[in-house]
């Protein structure tokens, strides 16, 4: 139990990114950062199209955005690796990508000959690999303006593709948009100022020229906003506040966060997007933002064109215990439920359990089962104190926090993380500082003075049916050495799921059983969500996951491998 509880935890939430001795974090602004050419002449001339990203999550030899497809689901339609042969499934290489750092990551995957993978890590490395042979095409790296603040590591989740380019939020609140034959910069846009806490660290997405990306800085008193960028030329076509101005008390506002850190969700039909909004700011400190803090800790949905409000909807409101929404908002449509088919979308939230939301109104289908156990908030009377804390479950870091949920067409449900483990916290006023954490109280310790059994289970990964919230099944994670799973998962055609956990286990699970079918150690944790794709060259299903401890909770040595296991056909 040593790191989850203890004051590393809180050091390492508040990170100022320097130059660091061994060169890994190239510092400067965007005319510093560099571009390596290897092997470019191997890249296959061919422009990524609207249509491709549409229908990417039906194809089985491209994966083109973060989440698999627009909707989030997170899976392949490649059907080579079964329930029945996965303990075949051999690992074909790792390579190291080399720095070091945070590796909470999904590699994109444009089909060809050979396939093109753009991988990113952090602090802001993007390599262009040949995924058949395990080698760098080129590389860039961004160079990360001094002073920019993290809450929670260097992290970048990955890239975005469309046309000739492909592009990466970076550190400092940034998109960069790069030739996807050379890795040559093209443009920087800037949409919010580092120094008053902005960060980014989430993978944009595309949709008919537009790149939809988000804000981070949550515990540092800014104020969240969604953003629209033209692809061609970075320039930003509208920026939404997520925090409206009637729903707020006084300047309570200003200060409020209300970030949207993880990449958004697009509904196509609707022409809406979907995103997790964060904690209100402070994080603790509810007493100097009264009322419901409308929709921190919830879900909106926007307009892909204007940007303007749909609606919005909250698992926690008034939040003092840092229950951010996070996770991606996953799209089902046709879930089978009583009065007709449905369109939800549902979110995994830190709360502990799993909301179904109406896609067109907002409104709350139904909530699961609860995922964690002992989940005792609701009990709790938050108060200012100089001294006193108080234990709750889950703590900050969940439920889910960033761990990106997979809906697995073939089962039809919805596989979550959700951290079970209890932290205690101590309420107090704070002076907003720009540029400084806002946080409003501590979180720490003793997890000696909580009962046995709220230190026994610490992470469960669990199926949910969206239609009913039924948690078909759930495994508690080992909980000896603190083997927490910090990373999403990925769901194949053929019902199985993958994820990996903190002791560096890569696991393959029945989908619809839960049961264990085959398992990679590695020696270092994973923090980051596979990924998969079926070459036809090769006649292989390759399945991708970068392998190194991350994030807030890191734990266990950094790793800097991407490891590649492969299928013949
Ligand atoms: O409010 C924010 O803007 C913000 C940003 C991030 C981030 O960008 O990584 C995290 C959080 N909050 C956060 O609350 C959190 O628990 C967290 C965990 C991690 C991680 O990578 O492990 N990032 C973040």
């Amino acid at each position: 139990m040593a790191l989850r509880n203890d004051r590393a935890v809180q050091a390492a939430r508040n990170i100022e990114l320097r130059e660091i001795e061994d060169g890994y974090t190239l510092v400067g602004g965007p005319d510093d950062s560099v571009t390596e050419q290897h092997d470019t002449d191997r890249i296959p001339e061919g422009d990524v199209d609207q249509e491709m990203l549409s229908n990417t999550g039906d194809d089985p030899e491209s994966w083109l955005m973060y989440g698999g497809n627009y909707e989030q689901h997170r899976a392949t339609p490649a059907d080579v690796i079964t329930p029945e042969n996965v303990g075949d499934l051999e690992l074909e290489y790792e390579l190291s990508v080399g720095t070091g750092s945070s590796m909470e990551g999904t590699p994109i995957v444009v089909p060809g000959d050979p396939p093109v993978m753009y991988q990113t890590n952090g602090p802001n490395h993007m390599k262009a690999i040949d995924p058949r042979e395990g080698e760098v095409l080129w590389s860039y790296t961004y160079a990360v303006p001094i002073g920019v603040e993290l809450c929670c590591d260097d992290n970048n989740r990955g890239a975005a593709v469309y046309g000739d380019k492909v592009y990466m939020t970076t550190l400092d609140s940034g998109v960069v948009a790069l030739n996807r034959y050379t890795g040559e910069e093209e443009w920087y846009t800037s949409t919010a100022d580092h120094e008053e806490g902005y960060s980014a660290t989430w993978a944009p997405v595309i949709r008919d020229g537009t790149i939809y990306t988000g804000s981070a800085g949550g515990e540092y008193g800014v104020l969240g906003f969604m953003a629209a960028l033209d692809a061609e030329s970075g320039e930003i076509q509208w920026q939404t506040e997520t925090l409206p101005e009637d729903e707020w008390v006084g300047a309570s506002r200003e200060h409020g966060c209300g970030t949207t850190w993880m990449t958004p969700t697009i509904d196509e039909d609707r022409e809406v997007l979907y995103t997790a909004v964060a904690n209100p700011g402070p994080d603790f400190d509810g007493t100097v933002r009264p009322g419901p803090n409308f929709p921190t800790c919830g879900t909106i949905s926007l307009d892909l064109e204007s940007g303007e409000w749909e609606w919005g909807f909250q698992s926690s409101p008034h939040d003092v215990w840092d229950y951010d929404a996070v996770a991606p908002r996953v799209l089902i449509r046709d879930v089978d439920v009583d009065d007709g088919p449905s369109e939800m979308v549902v979110g995994s939230d830190k709360t502990g359990w799993v909301y179904m939301m109406d896609a067109e109104s907002g409104q709350l289908h139904e909530r699961s089962e609860e995922i964690c156990q002992h989940i005792n908030m609701w009990e709790m009377i938050p108060h200012l104190s100089s001294d006193e804390r108080i234990p709750f479950v889950p703590g900050a870091p969940g439920g889910n926090d960033w761990q990106p949920p997979s809906y697995n067409p073939e089962t039809g449900y919805v596989y979550v993380v959700h951290q079970n483990f209890p932290q205690d916290l101590m309420w107090r006023y704070e002076e907003y500082s720009e540029g400084n954490p806002y946080w409003g109280g501590d979180l720490s310790d003793p997890a000696e003075e909580f009962p046995d059994e709220w230190n026994e289970n610490i992470t469960a990964f669990a199926a949910v049916d969206p239609a009913t919230g039924e948690r078909v099944w759930r495994e508690w994670i080992e909980s000896e050495d603190d083997h927490y799973m910090w990373g999403g998962s990925l769901s194949t055609a053929t019902g199985l799921v993958f994820n990996g956990t903190q002791n560096g286990n890569f696991v393959a699970y029945d989908g619809e059983s839960g049961e264990r079918l085959w398992e990679h150690e590695f020696d270092v944790p994973i923090s980051a969500s596979p990924m998969s794709w079926y070459d036809p060259g090769e006649e292989k299903q390759y399945v991708a996951v970068q392998v190194g401890g991350s994030g807030w909770l890191r734990q266990g040595p950094r790793g800097d491998t991407l490891a590649v296991f492969s299928m013949d056909a």
